[in-house]
């Protein structure tokens, strides 16, 4: 099963979105994150994809659960969430093009707007990650690689990865 990482570098009201070059979610707003490598935890690779994608070194980052895709029988993936908090002293000038796209710094409001179609799939799961401190494994069905259902259960407070 591959795994990946998705990470959300935050600034005050603003998140580090990618807009990518390429699948998965080709043109569409996202974290940031890529493939764990073999002998990588998922933190490792999440701190090495935050490097890679955007040339920051975070500190401050917190494991915010995990999302599986499944299609109702066999689970062909995961990826395991991350958000960093960057301090307002940090800056960062956007928006800037590298390897895999485009980086901007996007507004929360902006980003959840319902009227908002150039997003991942984040805002199934992006605002319990912000607003709460539990933690949960979600749960993403597909079927003709259309998302039908998704559930959600906390898991263990004291996990880490
Ligand atoms: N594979 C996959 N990735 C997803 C989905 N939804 C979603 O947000 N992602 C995220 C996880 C990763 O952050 C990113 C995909 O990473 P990627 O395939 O470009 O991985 P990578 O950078 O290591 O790519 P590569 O160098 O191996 O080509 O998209 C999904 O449904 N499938």
């Amino acid at each position: 099963m591959a795994e990946f990482t998705i990470c959300f570098l935050k600034k005050g009201d603003y998140i580090l979105l990618l807009n990518r070059d390429k699948p998965q979610w080709m043109g569409a707003w996202n974290g940031v994150g890529g493939k764990i490598e073999q002998d990588e935890t998922p933190l490792a690779g999440a701190l090495r994809e935050i490097k890679e994608e955007t040339g920051i070194t975070v500190e401050d980052i917190t494991y915010k659960g995990k999302i599986t895709w499944t299609d109702g029988v066999v689970n062909y993936g995961c990826m395991y969430a991350f958000i960093a908090e960057l301090p307002e002293s940090f800056t960062f000038e956007t928006p800037i093009k590298v390897a895999e796209g485009i980086l901007d710094w996007k507004e929360l409001t902006w980003i959840f707007h319902p009227e908002n179609v150039g997003i991942a799939d984040l805002k199934y799961y992006l605002p319990t990650m912000l607003n709460e401190t539990a933690n949960y494994d979600y749960i993403f069905t597909y079927q003709d690689k259309k998302l039908v259902n998704i559930s959600s259960a906390p898991i263990e407070q004291t996990s880490t990865v």
